[in-house]
């Protein structure tokens, strides 16, 4: 089967049924991923001139690897299955990239023993047994793409437990719950090495998180990245949240807004910011038309500079649904928080989901007026 994407041609096994692609090593579902990482590494190459050379450590197909050579990068592709690492070669040779390498490995191997600027983890499920090696040499830039939501929201907890060293709960707000789980596991995992992460770009999208983080490798710059670390409160029955930083525990015994005890409290995560707004303002930039999904890329862009930094986002749906009172349109709820003197913004996990600096109680107070 023939694949065209962001004006690179692959073939990969597998068939067309109504249209839409099924292969073993290609997953249509990805094309935002990678089209935003294409953007991504062009901004990130703005601004960080040196970098030259990109590691597509998991490149079944090579997608990756074809478009980031295609677009300038000096690329490796790497593969422990066979028919993987064929398969990416024969794609680099068709679209004229044979200067790429292509590795026959075990991509933890590679990254211990190779420097790379950009490294690129794209695994089935947790990216966690790769992330020691890819910050142990890595220069500037670790892209990880995690598709085990399960594990990272909560909902399956053991397994969340083990795969990221961190107490993950099953919350209202449970994409957010997988990024900071993963972000907090990841800056851990870097300051091993005396590397500090700052996250430049991070998005929850469709039963993945993709996020990109540039490293500082030295040990103060770790030390700042693990004062990102702390602990959140959730009322299971209120939906009230507080988070504390640091990395031991105070965790509140009773609701202050409803006096219940049913919190959940989960942690160590990540509760710094996730993205650089003018970063991401850059990426948005660099999405050209010619991408199939330039608009959804645009618009998250857009979503992601004005979300507020504040931990943990609300749905509008399930808070009105909790209160008992029918949802207005969220740009009145929302209007109606900032008239009463707080901060207010759509987040990028839904079309009902927000973020403001109200807490529960005060957001009552401020639109169930309007909620009728
Ligand atoms: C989700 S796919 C990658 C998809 C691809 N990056 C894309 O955008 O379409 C995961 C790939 O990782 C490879 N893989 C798994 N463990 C690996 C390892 N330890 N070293 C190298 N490759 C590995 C698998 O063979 C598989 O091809
Ligand atoms: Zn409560």
């Amino acid at each position: 089967m023939r694949v065209t994407e962001g004006g690179v041609e692959l073939e990969v096994p597998g068939e067309q049924t109504e249209g839409v692609e099924e292969s073993v090593f290609y997953n249509p579902r990805q094309e935002l991923n990678r089209d935003l990482t294409i953007a991504t590494l062009r901004a990130f190459r703005e601004h960080e001139d040196r970098a030259e050379s990109y590691l597509d450590a998991m490149a079944a197909s090579g997608i990756r690897g074809v478009r980031a050579a295609a677009d300038g990068w000096d690329v490796t592709c790497c593969d422990v299955e066979p028919d993987a690492v064929d398969l990416a070669r024969a794609n680099l040779e068709r679209n004229g990239l044979e200067d790429a390498r292509v590795e026959h490995r075990n991509v933890t191997a590679l990254m211990h023993e190779s420097m790379f600027d950009v490294i690129d983890l794209d695994p089935y499920g947790t990216p966690m047994p790769f992330a020691d090696a890819a910050f142990s040499r890595c220069r500037d830039l670790v892209c990880v793409t995690a598709t085990d939501t399960a594990p990272l929201c909560g909902a399956h907890f053991n397994s969340g437990v083990r795969s990221y060293s961190a107490v993950p709960q099953n919350t209202d707000y449970h994409p957010e719950m997988g990024v900071r789980i993963l972000l907090s596991a990841l800056a851990r995992s870097a300051a091993r090495f005396d590397v500090g992460v700052e996250p430049i770009l991070t998005h929850a999208t469709s039963h993945y998180v993709r996020t990109y983080l540039e490293l500082d490798r030295k040990p103060t710059a770790a030390d700042a990245a693990l004062e990102h670390l702390g602990y959140v409160s959730s009322c299971e029955d209120c939906l009230y949240r507080e988070a504390e930083h640091g990395l031991i525990a105070d965790p509140l015994e009773t609701c202050p807004n409803c006096g219940g005890k049913r919190l959940l409290v989960a942690g160590p995560i990540w509760l710094g910011p996730y993205r650089d707004r003018e970063f991401v303002a850059d990426v948005r930039e660099r999405i050209p038309d010619s991408f199939a999904t330039a608009e959804k890329g645009r618009e998250l862009c857009t979503t992601l500079e004005t979300e507020l930094d504040e931990p943990t986002h609300y749905d509008q749906h399930k808070l009105c649904k909790n209160w008992g009172l029918p949802a207005n349109a969220m740009d009145d709820f929302l209007a109606d928080l900032r008239e009463s003197g707080y901060e207010a913004s759509p987040a990028h996990y839904g079309g009902t989901t927000f973020k403001t600096d109200a807490s529960v109680g005060e957001m009552f107070d401020a639109t169930s007026d309007s909620l009728e």
